[in-house]
C-alpha cells in the first residue's frame, strides 16, 4: 500500500519502509494510561503525571521482526469521552485502560467500547480494541474480577489482559505488540480488500464474536454492510497531531532525559 503522512504501509518485509500504526490509550483518569505507556516506552514506572496532557509519542519496534513506526496517543479525557474524533479518526487500534481495584473505571471503560462499536457502525469499519485490567499489582483491592474483565471483553469481542505498570516490562511490551498485531492484521486486511468499500442501506448490525483464543476473546469490532458503493476511506485520515511536551518529562519531579532513551518525541 502507497504510504503517505498518516496513513499505514501494510505487509513489507524487513527491506522495506516500516508499517505505520497509530494506537490510542483510553479510559478513566486515574486508570493507568500514563503509567502504561511510559512504562512501554521507557521501562520504567512513574507515578506522577499531569492529567491534563494529552501526548502523542513515537517508538521504532520490531514485532515478529517487522519494523513497525508506532506512534502511542495517551489520551487525557475528563470523566467521560469528548471530542472523540481525534483518536477515532487517527488510530488503528486502541487500548481501553481500566484499574482493576477501581470499579468506577471498568464502567468507564464500558463506556470507551461502546463508543468504539458506535463508531465501527457507523464508519462501517473495523477497529480492533484491546480491554485491559491495569494495578494488577493492587489485586488485594480488586473491585474488578478477571471474570468481570473477560466478559466485558467478549461481550465487545476485543481481546482481554490484566497488567500493570509497576510490574513486568515484558507483559506490558506484549500488551502493547499485541495491539500492533491486531492493527496489521486489519491493515492487511484492508490492503487486500476490494478498492470499493460497501456502505449499509438499511439496519446495520454490530457483530461481537466471541471466539476464544488463547482463552481469551477475539476479534474487532465488525459491521455487516449491504449495497451502495461509495469511495473507500483512508484506513487512518491524515492528520497532523499536534503535539505537546512530553508528560514524561513536563511532569516528572525529577526530570532525568535517561528515561526519554530509546524512544524519540516528536
Ligand atoms: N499500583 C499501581 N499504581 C498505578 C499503576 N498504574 C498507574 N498507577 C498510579 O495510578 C495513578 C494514575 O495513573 P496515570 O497513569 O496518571 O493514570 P491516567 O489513566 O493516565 O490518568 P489521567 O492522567 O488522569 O488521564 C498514578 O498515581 C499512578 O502512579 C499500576 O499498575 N499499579
Amino acid at each position: 500500500m502507497a504510504s503517505v503522512f498518516g496513513k499505514p504501509r501494510a505487509g513489507g518485509g524487513p527491506q522495506s519502509a516500516p508499517l505505520e500504526v497509530n494506537l490510542a490509550i483510553l479510559g478513566r483518569r486515574g486508570a493507568g494510561k500514563s503509567a502504561l505507556t511510559v512504562k512501554f516506552l521507557t521501562r520504567r514506572f512513574i507515578s506522577e503525571y499531569d492529567p491534563n496532557l494529552e501526548d502523542t509519542y513515537s517508538s521504532e519496534e520490531t514485532v515478529d521482526h517487522q519494523p513497525v513506526h508506532l506512534r502511542v496517543m495517551d489520551t487525557a479525557d475528563l470523566d467521560t469521552p469528548r471530542n472523540c474524533e481525534r483518536y477515532l479518526n487517527w488510530a488503528h487500534a486502541f487500548l481501553v485502560v481500566y484499574s482493576v481495584d477501581s470499579r468506577q473505571s471498568f464502567e468507564g471503560s464500558s463506556s470507551y467500547l461502546e463508543l468504539l462499536a458506535l463508531h465501527a457502525k457507523e464508519t462501517q469499519r473495523s477497529f480492533p480494541a484491546l480491554l485491559l485490567g491495569n494495578k494488577l499489582d493492587m489485586a488485594q483491592y480488586r473491585q474488578v474480577t478477571q471474570a468481570e474483565g473477560a466478559a466485558l471483553a467478549g461481550r465487545f469481542g476485543c481481546l482481554f489482559f490484566e497488567v500493570s505498570a509497576c510490574l513486568d516490562f515484558e507483559h506490558v511490551q506484549h500488551v502493547f505488540h499485541e495491539a500492533v498485531r491486531e492493527a496489521r492484521r486489519e491493515l492487511e486486511k484492508n490492503s487486500l480488500a476490494r478498492p470499493l468499500f460497501i456502505s449499509e442501506e438499511r439496519a446495520v448490525h454490530h457483530q461481537a464474536p466471541l471466539t476464544a483464543r488463547h482463552g481469551l476473546a477475539s476479534c474487532t469490532f465488525n459491521t455487516l454492510s449491504t449495497a451502495s458503493l461509495k469511495e473507500m476511506p483512508a484506513v487512518a485520515q491524515a492528520k497532523l497531531v499536534t503535539v505537546k511536551s512530553s508528560r514524561a518529562q513536563s511532569k516528572r519531579k525529577a526530570p532525568t532525559l535517561t528515561l526519554l532513551k530509546g524512544f524519540k518525541i516528536f
